[in-house]
């Protein structure tokens, strides 16, 4: 794999015979932040689930090294709203059967970096979408892993909480070196997370892929040379505009 976190190759998936993914090729490297763009219905989601070893797919192949620990969040928190928001986090470690993973100093270390200590003891129903959100993340965190896949993560918060916790991710995934997929409509959170951007062709393959520098703070979005041309893209293909787009 050399330095491949994931590598796909010709990844075929069909859904009631329409290929929603057409011999895609797609490497990601360790330490890249990819984010993978693309109107409604073009398959973010299913790369993402594939990429997660969460749906088979019906030709091609999925590589990952197989000691790298790979976590995945979704749009909704999915935390059980019967554990405080520590015993969610600290479950997290629990996964995949693995009891030794768990380590309760790193379950605090997490509460702490997600600004969760002094919510530990609450339940989901308390917390704001935000704070639920955080707490999720935290989670799947909890197994240490080196990937981390986000669909949607932050797509229903407001746009003041989404920025912040954008913020929060890209501070967290350079802290813990992560190597990072995060699939979004929204072509500024793309800008702002990742140093890779891929927008779908809605045809079932990749369509373009730029290398991108992300700006220091969210001010530096509106002028940054990519979003023009991203932006583009998005529109000349069928669906909504993206997030934050007139
Ligand atoms: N489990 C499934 N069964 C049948 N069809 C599916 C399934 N999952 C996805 N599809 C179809 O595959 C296509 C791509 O769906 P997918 O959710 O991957 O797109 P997306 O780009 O993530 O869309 P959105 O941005 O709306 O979430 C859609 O036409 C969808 O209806």
């Amino acid at each position: 794999m050399g330095t491949a976190a994931l590598r796909l190759s010709a990844a075929v998936k069909t859904y009631g015979g329409a290929p929603v993914l057409d011999g895609l090729d797609l490497t990601i490297a360790s330490g890249q932040r990819l984010a993978v763009l693309g109107p409604s219905g073009t398959g973010k989601s299913t790369l993402l689930r594939v990429l997660a070893g969460l749906e088979p797919l019906d030709a091609g192949r999925v590589e990952a090294d197989p000691d790298t620990m790979i976590a995945t969040v979704f749009q909704q928190p999915l935390l059980l709203p019967w554990l405080t928001v520590r015993e969610n986090v600290a479950l997290g470690g629990r996964y995949r059967g693995n009891r030794s993973r768990f380590d309760p100093e790193w379950t605090e270390h997490l509460l702490g970096l997600f600004g969760l200590a002094a919510l530990a003891g609450s339940y989901p129903d308390q917390l704001s979408g935000g704070q639920a959100q955080r707490a999720a993340v935290a989670r799947a965190l909890a197994i240490r892993p080196r990937v981390l896949l986000l669909d949607e993560p932050f797509g229903a918060l407001d746009p003041a909480t989404r920025r912040d916790l954008q913020r929060w991710l890209r501070d967290t995934v350079g802290e813990l070196a992560l190597t990072l997929v995060v699939v979004t409509h929204d072509v500024d959170e793309a800008l702002y997370l990742a140093d890779s951007i891929v927008l779908l062709d809605g045809a079932g393959g990749l369509g373009e892929r730029w290398a991108s520098e992300p700006p220091a703070d969210h001010d530096g979005l509106a002028g940054h040379p990519l979003r023009a041309r991203l932006i583009a893209g998005y529109r000349s293909q069928l669906g909504p505009a993206p997030t934050g787009v007139a």
